[in-house]
């Protein structure tokens, strides 16, 4: 199904500007006053968004994640993962029970994002739902995008964070330098093999992102879950799922020559979502028991009641 987009997809970064007021480090309860989002022009931490070089020691352990991501993240262990977490023997449980579990997950690759997890999710839902209230689908979407990174609990293996959190990129052809941190590629064995290094690699051009292998993490495995347990959420959802830490396509414009047209559709959905996803990371919490009902029969109409993890 292809859904067509009735908003503008981006507003001027000067709109953003009074939102940033609210950034102020306190918590406070978000209400039905607010305006529409609008998104703040520094995170929670008094710095610009995604800024990777800034110095300090958030940002060394980011950096230190980022040098173990690139180093491990190669097509055996990609081709290892997907067989292993396809199986999907880890849990049975529902998406509200696994929204609840992502509380107990931290990030180590995210410098902009200290609340809990399930803050994020309702915050990233609550803020697209204002700007897009008709697309119940895209709300959902925001609920679910993270719920991946549970994979790096013990009960669903206990995967290092390298292999469950941070940007992804494809392997199996070269890492193009917008990758964030990418000198670190550099020990990275499939660096240095002719097939995996040219810049379609082992892939042709508009071959489908769907026959590339992305590095493993939140993104894929939650794609997969959604797929094997028969959502019927859009395919612009579960591609939103799929590549939302895709930063190196959807935000620096790279490896597009991998696209087919399919994949030009659902980007103009992501390109949505990317917004409200990274700019509503904030100290203002919702109030999860006010909106429990609504994304409750959300997840009724668009998935079974428990799923296999
Ligand atoms: O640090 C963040 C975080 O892990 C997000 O969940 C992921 O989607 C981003 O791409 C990543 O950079
Ligand atoms: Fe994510
Ligand atoms: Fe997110």
């Amino acid at each position: 199904m292809t859904i067509s987009i009735e908003k503008p997809m981006f507003e001027e970064v000067s709109a953003f500007q009074k939102k940033s007021e609210n950034n102020t480090g306190d918590i406070r309860m978000a209400n039905e006053h607010d305006e529409a989002f609008l998104a703040p022009e520094m995170n929670a931490f008094g710095r610009q968004f995604r800024d990777y070089d800034a110095e300090s020691e958030r940002q060394k352990g980011v950096e230190e994640f980022y040098r173990l991501q690139h180093i491990n993240q190669t097509v055996d262990f990609v081709k290892k993962m997907r067989a292993e977490y396809g199986k999907l023997d880890k849990m049975v449980m529902s998406i509200w029970e696994c929204c609840e579990l992502l509380n107990e997950v931290v990030d180590e690759s995210d410098p902009d994002l200290d609340e809990p997890q399930i803050q994020h999710l309702l915050q990233s839902a609550e803020a697209i739902r204002k700007d897009y209230p008709n697309e119940d689908w895209l709300h959902l979407t925001a609920l679910i995008h993270d719920l991946g990174k549970v994979i790096t609990l013990p009960q669903f293996g206990g995967l290092p964070q390298w292999a469950t959190v941070g940007d992804t990129f494809p392997v199996g052809c070269a890492f193009d330098e917008s990758n964030v941190h990418h000198k670190y590629f550099l020990e990275n064995p499939d660096f240095h093999n002719q097939a995996y290094n040219t810049k379609s690699g082992i892939y042709t051009e508009e071959c489908g992102l769907n026959n590339v292998m992305m590095s493993w993490g939140h993104d894929d495995y939650m794609y997969l879950v959604v797929k094997e347990n028969g959502s019927t959420l859009p395919s612009a959802g579960q591609f939103i799922i799929r590549y939302h830490s895709f930063y190196p396509l959807h935000t620096a414009g790279e490896y597009t020559h991998l696209m087919n047209e399919e994949d030009k559709e659902n980007l103009k959905w992501l390109h949505v979502f990317n917004k409200y996803d990274l700019y509503s990371k904030s100290k203002v919490h919702v109030d999860i028991e006010k909106v429990k009902p609504y994304y409750m029969s959300l997840i009724r109409k668009y998935f079974p009641e428990n799923l296999r993890w």
